[in-house]
């Protein structure tokens, strides 16, 4: 036991950047985005996966006047957050189509007017998606004023739907369905320019019509419904789709907010690293029971240094300079040295290299919790750096389930003067049920697991879980 105590030579770890703190995740189900085909049925999302309790969608309104870029400003979220399912619900679907008489007459015809939308259907499609339900939506036909009778756009399940279009703030009862608006505000004569070339080229239309349409219908709606409700923006971007800056944030509040598994905002010392495609993959792979011992080897060593460093990167620093080659001087930032880690006896012993691998020299400590009965848990060895009080430490199992070994080994931490704000436990997977009893007792603990599961069976097993990882591991199974 005592061979594991290295000498520590000063932790020297690569630690993610201190902003991806804010963007945890919760084990939602990432699934293809969906499908934009005509009478297509897209795939669905996969079933019987490790996901609490379905959320609703993350719904973005986003408003502005015509041609001011807001279909631009929408494709470029939506790149950013490609890692989640998002759907883009256009207002123009929503377009009455004309009857014969309106069509001879179109120029008499004000498309900026509200009621030219069907909003109850509208309304209609939005509440189907928020709760869960796939629906089809019309698609419009600039060029003839109609919907296509045949085909519609069918739209599924997501974790994100953006709204978009010009009047989506006017009606109170499609804006309380947002969780955040967005303005997008570009000058009139802009917009005026990229509306004649964009209407000339794509909907069919010659300058005289475009300038007519203009001046009697858009901009008077403009003036008259879109800016006014320009105040019920969260978030107003200027220049559109050339505002990287606020595009960027805008994407990195929406992952924040995606991030957040409902206990997550209970317990803000609960983090769970942002998911991905590929981490959802991974943990497929280790869940599947017929996976061979190297491959659940291989993925769990892939997710663990992902959790080792997602918990390295919420250790404290300080800001450092150093001169570069080129004689300059750079402003970065000192790792935290004070720190070690503590792996709770067997499953835990399989998180220590990907510590040791990002923090050079680190000392690892051991907890050995022997389990007598099924409600009580005995201690019966540990074995701890001796200056283990002055240090941050990180505590390491790969599954979080009753809380009840947590807990203990916990304790012994506090007990041996290490502060509750000095402890972080790093963890695969979470049961809601062990992080509220970690998190009720030791509220100034971290928490940081990659994926939070269902909860506990009749077992007290994690479900859908991944079985004795221990065994799975060290291949004893
Ligand atoms: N930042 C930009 N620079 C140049 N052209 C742009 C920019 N943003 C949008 N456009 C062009 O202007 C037209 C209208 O943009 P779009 O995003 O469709 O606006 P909206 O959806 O608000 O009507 C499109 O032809 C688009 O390619
Ligand atoms: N048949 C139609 C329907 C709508 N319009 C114009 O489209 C504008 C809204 O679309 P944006 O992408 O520009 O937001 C709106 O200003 C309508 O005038 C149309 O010309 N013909
Ligand atoms: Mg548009």
């Amino acid at each position: 036991m005592e061979d594991v105590l290295d000498s520590a030579v000063g932790a020297h770890f690569s630690g993610l950047r201190r902003d991806l703190r804010r963007l945890s995740s919760s084990s939602s189900l990432p699934s293809s985005p969906s499908s934009a085909t005509c009478n297509d049925a897209s795939a669905a999302a996969p079933s019987g996966l490790a996901s609490p309790a379905p959320r609703q969608p993350f719904v973005i309104g986003v408003c502005g006047g015509t041609a001011s870029g807001k279909t631009t400003v929408c494709d470029m979220i939506i790149q950013q957050l490609h890692d989640h399912r998002v759907v883009l619900v256009n207002q123009d679907s929503f377009y009455r189509g004309l009857t014969e008489e309106e069509s001879e007459h179109v120029e008499e015809y004000n498309f900026d007017h509200p009621d030219a939308f069907d909003t109850d259907q509208l309304l209609e499609c939005m509440g189907k998606l928020k709760s869960g339900q796939s629906v089809n939506i019309p698609i419009y036909d600039f060029k003839n004023h109609r919907r296509c009778s045949e085909s519609f756009r069918k739209v599924n399940v997501s974790d994100v739907i953006i709204l978009e279009g010009i009047l989506v703030f006017h009606d109170q009862r499609v804006r309380d369905l947002m969780d955040m608006k967005i303005f997008v505000d570009t000058d009139a004569d802009i917009r005026l320019a990229r509306r004649i070339r964009r209407d000339t080229v794509e909907r069919g239309r010659d300058v005289l019509s475009v300038l007519e349409q203009y001046g009697r219908f858009v901009k008077p709606a403009f003036d008259d419904f879109i800016l006014p409700s320009k105040k019920y923006a969260d978030v107003i971007i200027p220049r559109g789709g050339d505002n990287h800056v606020a595009i960027d944030l805008i994407a990195q509040h929406i992952c924040t907010k995606l991030g957040q598994h409902d206990l997550c905002k209970l317990y803000p010392n609960v983090c769970v690293v942002q998911t991905t495609f590929q981490i959802r993959g991974m943990h497929t792979l280790i869940r599947d029971r017929e996976i061979t011992t190297p491959d659940f080897v291989f993925y769990s060593d892939r997710l663990i240094r992902l959790v080792v460093e997602h918990g390295l990167g919420n250790l404290p620093f300080t800001e450092k300079q150093v001169v570069t080659p080129t004689g300059s001087v750079y402003s970065g930032v000192d790792f935290c040295k004070k720190l070690c880690g503590v792996s709770i006896v067997r499953s835990g012993e399989s998180m220590e290299n990907a510590l040791r691998a990002c923090c050079k020299g680190i000392k690892i400590g051991k907890i050995l919790i022997h389990r007598v009965g099924d409600d009580g848990q005995q201690l019966i060895y540990n074995k701890l750096p001796s200056d283990i009080a002055e240090r941050h430490v990180l505590l390491m199992d790969p599954v979080l389930g009753t809380g009840n070994s947590a807990n203990q080994a916990i304790q012994l931490l506090r007990s041996t003067g290490v502060p509750e704000d000095h402890i972080m436990f790093l963890n695969l997977i979470s049961a809601p049920e062990g992080i509220h009893c970690v998190c009720k007792r030791f509220p100034g603990v971290k928490i940081v697991t990659s994926e939070i599961d269902a909860g506990l069976n009749e077992e007290y097993r994690v479900v859908p879980g991944l079985g004795e990882y221990g065994d799975r591991y060290f291949g004893t199974d």
